[in-house]
């Protein structure tokens, strides 16, 4: 029941998504009182992007400003729309007037290279951009959060760094612009507590790396990471003995909003202390990344710090911060979300983070994902993605179909514009969305790394920024091959019950047969109960032998099926499916079970279908003998159940094949084997037969419905024991929309027609029907327990000319 929950769940989900609506991750609802407005200057920044996920999660209302100057809108693209989350496209430069309650002032450039590219406005953005936002602060009364530098301890000549450090720095050179500013920022933060009395707090950000820095970032984590991921030489600036410590971006995010609800307002060191050498750092990222590039060593920058480490003691002691994410995996992530990016080829392969706490914030997401790991190949790799312009150049190429292709409901665009919908991640969503399929082998592609599903956000991401679809390669997309192997099977099957046939037709055994049949409808009427197999198998030993039938074909022979045969030539037609079921069961159950060693030693070897709601009909296919190509039962099986989940065949549709390929098959061999109910046409024009002659039995009409599923059993016929191999619950395409026609003087829809059965309205809700037999006017059921038996009065064989049959699916 909860799966079927899930699946409307998802089904209403798609349907929203289809219709065009944004999801977006589940943010905690915050009531009024807690809910505060926070502004993030630089939010679409590397920091800032981290900063406003948290605080969204958290559920503040928060507004970004940003001058897209290094900052990317697809870093925080995710939030676009949402209540909560506003995106102001502003220079702080210019004063900014909104209200807030918290301002986390982090815009300007961070990177040397960017921030000494336009070092004026860097001296402005850090000062009149920070004058802007304390004259804010102090408007609206709200606390600032000002990201100040471990820069402004210079070129420290104490180690580690305190605090309470006054720095050693360069007024005059290449690097003053940024760390000169960012010290009278803070000054002027002093400046506005003392005199505006605004709350504010400081933070002095030590190197920080991670998802989202830019690839031109310049800094030593992107440059040493990309050059690894090529293969290109790693430039150390100088001796490569200047130390750094590095700290990964959601530690820093952490310390930012433990600062800033802190009651501390003079600056605090935040950072990693833990510290490495350059050149130490260039081996661990070649090593991580298992590259073979090479170090090279470059002239030194100028003014470069030549040790850094923060002394975080104060962030300790007072926040109780310190970082937690080890040097090793916050590279691994960082390098992957690199590798991601270097292969992003056009605009819609979007490679954008997505934060792993976001993943433990939907706990569920993590479990639900099935992704295969490691290169998709067709064999091993259910779902692939592709992008709409790979799907063009698939299509070209011939992985996808394009004959498939257009079958598919293409208007699934939104689906990649809901990056977060946990739902996605469902096995059964995915398999709504899995729309396209190989035609032909696919064993992946360098070059096309949309087709390297690694772990679950690599999905995500797959999903969101290359506007992917995924790609199923089900047994439902080889049907059409499985449908000819089947009836390749069939055909093997067909052509040994050749000689079982012509005995058939000898009438001493017809007669042998009625015999028997008429024996065993005594043994009923006498309310004999076939409680066992051993029980019935004794009764069926007692009759054969009363009857005299010593033949081998007897011995073997159900009784069921001969049954049948012989109501053949008594009863020219009958109404539903089941029978057809019932006929093709009779030709390959006698066709190998006279070929199938030991077959009383064990239960026969044999294939079930069974509904999920109510039996419809057994169907024995035998596998046919070493002589004959080698075709398991569960090859048979398999095929069958492909065959019925089909969509495109209806089940009459599908015996029509069966029957036009045996019939084939006889002009093919010269063997007449057309007066066998399959084979003949008259059986299957029955399934569309229109009936005018209202019958004294039609109040034991007994309609079951079209089941929704299968469950298909087989058994091993390899071993004298066999082994059950079930196949459970195979959907079953819906009954066809087929004109109405008249059933026994009653208007039905002909879909019900298929497995309308004459059986008494007390019938029960599931029985499995083994033994059929008839009298001229009357068909009995038994099933295998012998605890049901069902006689009904059969409507007079004087049926109206069957009406044509309507086209097969394939003409041969
Ligand atoms: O990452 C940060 O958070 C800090 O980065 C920079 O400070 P810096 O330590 O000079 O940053 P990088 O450019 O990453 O340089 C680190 C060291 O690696 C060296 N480096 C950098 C790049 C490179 O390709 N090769 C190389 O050897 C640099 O010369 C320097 O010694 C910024 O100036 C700070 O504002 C910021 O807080």
């Amino acid at each position: 029941i909860s799966e079927q929950t899930t699946i409307t769940q998802l089904e209403q989900r798609i349907k929203a998504l289809e219709a065009g609506k944004t999801q977006y991750p589940e943010v905690t609802y915050l009531s009024y009182k807690d809910r505060k407005r926070i502004l993030i200057t630089g939010g679409a920044g590397f920091v800032g992007s981290h900063l406003v996920d948290r605080l969204m999660l958290q559920g503040h209302e928060v507004i970004v400003a940003d001058n897209f100057f290094t900052g990317r809108k697809r870093n925080i693209e995710h939030w676009i729309g949402h209540e909560n989350f506003e995106l102001i496209n502003h220079d702080i430069v210019n004063p900014l007037f909104i209200e807030v309650d918290q301002i986390y002032h982090l815009a300007s450039p961070a990177s040397p290279p960017h921030y000494m590219w336009n070092p004026v406005k860097t001296i402005k953005v850090n000062s009149i951009g920070t004058i802007n936002m304390l004259g804010l602060a102090r408007r609206v009364r709200a606390r600032l959060l000002f990201a100040s530098t471990s820069e402004v301890y210079g070129d420290p000549e104490v180690h580690p760094q305190t605090e309470t450090y006054f720095g050693n720095v360069n007024s005059f050179g290449p690097r003053a612009c940024y760390d000169e500013s960012k010290r009278v920022a803070e000054a002027m933060c002093y400046a506005y507590a003392k005199q505006e009395r605004i709350s504010i707090r400081i933070a002095r950000i030590f190197n920080t790396y991670g998802p989202r820095m830019h690839m031109d970032d310049g800094r030593v984590v992107s440059n040493f990471i990309l050059q690894a991921l090529q293969n290109e030489s790693i430039t150390i600036y100088g001796s490569g003995k200047q130390t750094r410590s590095f700290a990964y971006v959601s530690d820093l995010v952490d310390g930012l909003i433990k600062l800033m609800n802190s009651n501390y307002s003079s600056p605090m060191n935040m950072g990693n202390p833990d510290e490495y050498t350059i050149e130490q750092f260039a081996l661990i990222i070649k090593d991580l990344v298992g590259s073979n590039s090479t170090l090279v060593f470059k002239e030194a920058v100028t003014d470069d710090p030549k040790q850094r480490r923060p002394d975080i003691t104060l962030a300790k002691t007072l926040l109780n911060w310190q970082p937690t994410v080890k040097l090793n995996d916050g590279l691994n992530k960082t390098i992957a979300y690199f590798r991601n990016e270097l292969l992003v080829k056009r605009h819609s392969e979007r490679n954008v983070y997505f934060p792993t706490e976001w993943m433990h914030h939907h706990s569920d997401i993590s479990s639900t994902v099935k992704v295969p790991s490691g290169r998709c190949t067709f064999s091993d790799c259910k779902y692939i993605h592709c992008t709409r312009d790979e799907e063009e150049d698939y299509i070209k190429s011939g992985i996808i179909s394009q004959n498939i292709q257009n079958q598919l409901d293409r208007g699934i665009g939104n689906y990649s514009d809901t990056p977060y919908c946990k739902d996605f991640l469902n096995d059964s969503c995915r398999r709504k969305y899995c729309k396209y399929r190989h035609s032909k082998p696919f064993h992946g592609n360098d070059n096309t790394q949309s087709f390297e599903i690694k772990n679950s956000s690599t999905l995500l991401r797959k999903r969101k920024y290359s506007n992917s679809y995924c790609i199923e390669s089900t047994k439902r997309s080889r049907h059409h091959d499985m449908f000819s192997d089947l009836l390749s099977s069939l055909f093997t099957i067909l052509a040994s019950t050749q000689t079982v046939l012509s005995d058939l037709r000898n009438d001493t055994l017809n007669e042998k047969l009625q015999k028997l049949k008429e024996q065993l409808n005594d043994l009923k009427m006498k309310n004999v109960m076939l409680t066992d197999e051993n029980t019935k198998l004794k009764l069926q030993q007692t009759t054969l032998k009363d009857c005299n039938a010593n033949s081998s074909l007897e011995n073997r022979t159900n009784i069921t099926m001969s049954a049948s045969l012989q109501q053949q030539s008594t009863v020219p037609s009958t109404l539903n499916l089941n029978h057809l079921f019932d006929s093709l069961n009779s030709i390959v159950h006698m066709a190998t079970s006279n070929l199938s060693p030991n077959s009383t030693a064990c239960n026969e070897p044999s294939i079930s279908l069974l509904t999920s709601q109510q039996s419809v009909h057994s169907l024995n296919l035998l596998p046919p003998t070493s002589s004959a190509p080698v075709t398991s039962a569960n090859n048979v099986l398999k095929h069958l159940a492909d065959t019925l989940q089909q969509t495109s065949y209806t089940l009459p549709q599908m015996i029509w094949q069966i029957s036009n390929a045996a019939r084939a098959l006889s002009t093919s061999t010269n063997q007449t084997i057309s007066h066998h109910p399959i084979l003949n046409n008259t059986h299957l024009t029955s399934v569309y037969p229109s009936f005018h002659n209202p019958t004294p039995y039609e109040h034991h009409q007994f309609q079951m419905p079209i089941p929704a599923s299968l469950s298909l059993q087989s058994s091993s016929y390899s071993q004298k024991c066999p082994t059950i191999t079930t196949i459970p619950n195979v959907p079953l395409p819906p009954p066809p929309l087929l004109p109405t026609i008249n059933l026994c003087g009653k208007t039905t829809s002909s879909s019900s027609l298929y497995d309308s059965f004459c059986l008494p309205p007390r019938a029960p809700a599931t029985f499995t029907t083994t033994t059929t037999y008839r009298t001229k006017d009357s068909m009995s059921l038994i099933d295998p327990m012998g605890q049901y038996q069902y006689q009904c009065l059969l409507p007079p064989p004087s049926f109206s000319t069957p009406q044509p049959v309507p086209p097969p699916f394939i003409s041969h």
